[in-house]
């Protein structure tokens, strides 16, 4: 018998192939877990942008989330695109019922600009899903609005991911340095310690679901019994060589390479720091 580590994403589509659920199946795939997904919203988007987009009713998420978790109970499960109240309330509910490891992708908006989450769920994210979260992955514009201030350095990614974890009550956050300039340094606090997760830059537009590659690869680690550190180091790892080696899809910002991080040197190769 194979025995697997299975993992459940819960967040919209991309029928392009390159964020949302497409994207974390793939993810999980290459990283050796069974995945699992409950669509909140099926999305008409590609590289170039979102074209229109369709929720599906709580009644029938879920009809999807017990369907799932009555069956195969994954050993770790992450949240991207939820657009609304009803939907965060709804897995705030079922959440209430597990205790595995639960990744926080707070999507908001698009590569594109264009927005996936209503403004009054911005607002009450904080304190329905945040504090069932292991780890919350903003990026900067999103850590933004998650803490209320601006954020321009490490320092103040410093800050944020500490609000995140002391006043909003996560375990850990990740505050990633992809929307600022320089090296791409991701800034992880886990209620002890900040670590700095370094990687170049590398010239490219094809940084169509970076943040769901991310949090897709951090999940499965989780799933398979990392601690949280070491989860975060591998997606970094993943999501650098998935940027690094890109396709060149599409004929806007391109998918990310989820093959990239077969090709990578060795493991532990990105700076970690204290
Ligand atoms: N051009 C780049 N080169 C290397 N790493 C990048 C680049 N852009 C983003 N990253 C990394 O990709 C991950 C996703 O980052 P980010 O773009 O900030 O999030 P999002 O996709 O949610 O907007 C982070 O680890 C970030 O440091
Ligand atoms: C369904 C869905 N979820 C998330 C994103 C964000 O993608 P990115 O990681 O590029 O910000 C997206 N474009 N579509």
């Amino acid at each position: 018998m194979h025995k697997v580590a299975s993992a459940l994403t819960i967040a919209g589509t991309d029928p392009s192939g390159g964020a949302g659920i497409q994207a974390d199946l793939k993810v999980f795939q290459e990283q050796e877990v069974y995945g699992m997904s409950v669509i909140t919203s099926v999305v008409a988007q590609n590289t170039l942008g979102v074209q229109d987009v369709q929720h599906l009713s709580i009644d029938f998420i879920e009809k999807q989330l017990d369907a799932v978790l009555t069956d195969i109970p994954p050993q770790a499960m992450k949240t991207g695109m939820i657009a609304t109240v009803d939907m965060m309330e709804l897995i705030a509910k079922k959440l209430a019922n597990t205790n595995i490891p639960y990744v926080i992708d707070p999507v908001m908006v698009a590569k594109s600009g264009d927005s996936l989450m209503d403004e009054k769920s911005r607002q009450v994210i904080r304190n329905t899903l945040i504090p069932h979260a292991t780890v919350v992955t903003p990026n900067v514009p999103e850590a933004e609005i998650l803490v209320g201030f601006e954020i321009h350095d490490n320092q103040d990614a410093e800050k944020a991911a500490k609000v995140i974890v002391n006043e909003l009550g996560a375990k850990a956050a990740v505050v990633k340095g992809g929307h600022l300039e320089g090296a791409a340094v991701d800034v992880l606090y886990d209620g002890e310690d900040f670590y700095y997760l370094k990687a170049d830059r590398f010239e490219t537009k094809h940084t169509h679901g970076t943040g769901c590659t991310f949090s897709a690869a951090i999940t499965a680690e989780l799933a398979k019994g990392k601690q949280i550190k070491d989860a975060v180091v591998i997606g970094k790892d993943f999501i650098t060589d998935a940027i690094q080696y890109p396709l060149e899809l599409g004929n806007g910002h391109g998918p990310t390479n989820h093959w990239g991080y077969r090709l990578k040197s060795l493991p532990g190769q990105r700076e970690v720091s204290k």
